[in-house]
């Protein structure tokens, strides 16, 4: 087999030196994948520049209860999450007492919950019509579509691009990273009023962008506001945790890769800093399992550069967790809402709203050493930039803790259409497993991603062929198969 020669002609290993460059949701899957394929032999290193695994799954504590503050929250019909909090022995979080929200615009309420189901929903139809059903009944056929990816990947069929992947589900799927939201629900018909309010607000709230971002990220984020999402006990960042446990591969944290070098022999050396010392180390395969755009590792030797960062970006959302007394302009006590979404992005804050512990729901008991603590409720505000003591002091009456966030959280989805960096970004073996973000960042599509990138290289490892559903040449979308013919 030549196709995964090296360019010295040594053909790919059985038992490949892997490193594995970012220890989040996506990285940990690979190495748990990996393992999961049968291939137990080989070393993985899972190189992690901070101090601990989770990535954007992350935790904060408040008077010693832990809160999330990164990606928190899972859809009922992500498939790959739910088996694996099943088959990692974890669980899932109990739910929170049910609360609504209201719609701040102009700094004006224009819509609020009810603690009575039956007037949300006259409230919805009074005002929206009867778009936002209709929008929640296509996300949901939508979603149907995406499940696809499952018994593709049973059968072990990956991909070298994410457009590839999508396609893969439907080619109308893919599609929708190629034009607007605005425009995708227009042709839908929905009314103005309801696509810059309702639907603002949840794209805000879930990826701090507007609706002008591409139609796939804005169709997750309104699954994003679906019913029933759930999220781990203990928080999100167990399920990383427990995949790199039951995975075969060494963990090594505060280890700073710097650097990838094309050794030009078919093996890539590594630099990295770790205890202050800089070593190098070398590997048959690496996947970069972390954003390009924030990571600034640098590529040497390569005969093109990998993948051009300087147009991508990604988008700062800052969380900002407070435990203290709001005002009361911004309670809505009347109607019991525990939330404040906006629509504008002229606003200072995105969202505000209320958050328990990852435990169980509950209030602020004690902190560490015991001592009972007052029972403020903690909230977790979402803002496009740090808050001033100002701004807190707008929408909090007292403040009693506050910890700040400031993640670059998922890419800026406004390059209409998208285009993707390859899973393979230098057509051999350096594997990127975060060019799936550009058509969506949620815990589900790492998972998706890393079952993708541990399949690529079963394929190197096996020695076999790609086999494709279909793939891009020269542009152009090329469909030349049917799942139910590929023999395992
Ligand atoms: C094709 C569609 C509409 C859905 C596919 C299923 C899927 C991946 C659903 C995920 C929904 C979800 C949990 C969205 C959250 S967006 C990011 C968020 N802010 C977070 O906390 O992760």
């Amino acid at each position: 087999d030549t196709r995964f020669s090296n360019d010295a002609g040594r053909s790919f290993p059985a038992s490949p030196k892997i490193a594995i460059v970012g220890a989040g949701v996506g990285g940990a899957a690979v190495a748990y994948f990996l393992k999961e394929l049968g291939h137990n032999t080989g070393i993985i290193d899972l190189y992690e520049k901070s101090n601990a695994i989770g990535g954007r799954l992350h935790t904060v504590d408040l008077y010693g209860k832990s809160y999330e503050t990164g990606g928190s929250i899972i859809h009922p019909r992500n498939q790959y999450a739910q088996n694996l909090v099943k088959k990692l022995n974890l669980r899932k979080k109990g739910r929170e007492p049910s609360s609504g929200f209201a719609l701040v615009k102009d700094q004006q309420v224009v819509f609020t919950t009810s603690s009575w189901n039956v007037l949300t929903l006259m409230r919805i139809l009074w005002r929206y019509g009867l778009g936002f059903n209709h929008l929640m009944s296509v996300t949901n056929s939508l979603i149907d579509d995406f499940s696809r990816i499952y018994s593709v990947q049973q059968k072990r069929v990956s991909y070298e691009n994410p457009y590839e992947l999508l396609s893969a589900m439907s080619p109308s799927l893919a599609n929708l990273t190629r034009s607007t939201f605005k425009r995708f629900l227009k042709e839908l018909q929905l009314k103005e009023i309801l696509i810059e309010e309702l639907v603002q607000a949840i794209t805000y709230v879930n990826y701090g962008q507007n609706a002008g971002i591409h139609s796939f990220a804005g169709s997750i984020a309104i699954a994003g506001a679906d019913d029933g999402l759930w999220s781990i006990e203990n928080g999100n960042k167990q399920l990383p945790r427990a995949l790199v446990q039951a995975s075969n591969a060494r963990l090594l944290l505060n280890a700073n890769v710097e650097s990838v070098t094309d050794n030009q022999n078919g093996t890539y050396g590594l630099k990295v800093t770790s205890d202050q010392k800089l070593i190098t180390r070398h590997y048959d395969l690496v996947v970069l399992a972390n954003p390009l755009e924030v990571s600034q590792i640098e590529f040497f030797n390569f005969t093109r550069l990998p993948y051009n960062v300087k147009d991508r970006k990604y988008h700062r959302t800052v969380a900002t967790i407070v435990a203290g007394v709001l005002r009361e302009n911004f309670t809505m006590a009347a109607e019991k809402v525990e939330s404040l979404f906006t629509c504008d992005s002229s606003e200072f804050y995105t969202s505000i709203g209320r958050i328990y512990p990852v435990d169980s729901p509950g209030t602020i008991k004690a902190d560490a050493t015991g001592e009972k603590q007052p029972d403020y409720p903690v909230y977790k505000i979402f803002s496009p930039a740090p808050l001033t003591e100002k701004q807190l002091e707008i929408i909090f009456l007292q403040v009693h803790l506050v910890k700040v966030f400031d993640w670059k959280a998922y890419p800026e989805y406004d390059r209409v259409p998208e285009t993707f960096p390859s899973f393979v970004l230098d057509e051999r073996n350096l594997l990127y497993l975060n060019s799936i973000e550009w058509a969506a960042s949620a815990i589900e599509m790492s998972l998706i991603s890393a079952k993708n990138i541990a399949l690529l290289i079963s394929q190197r490892i096996d020695g076999n062929e790609p086999s494709y559903l279909s793939r891009v040449e020269d542009g152009k979308l090329i469909q030349d198969g049917d799942i139910n013919k590929i023999e395992l």
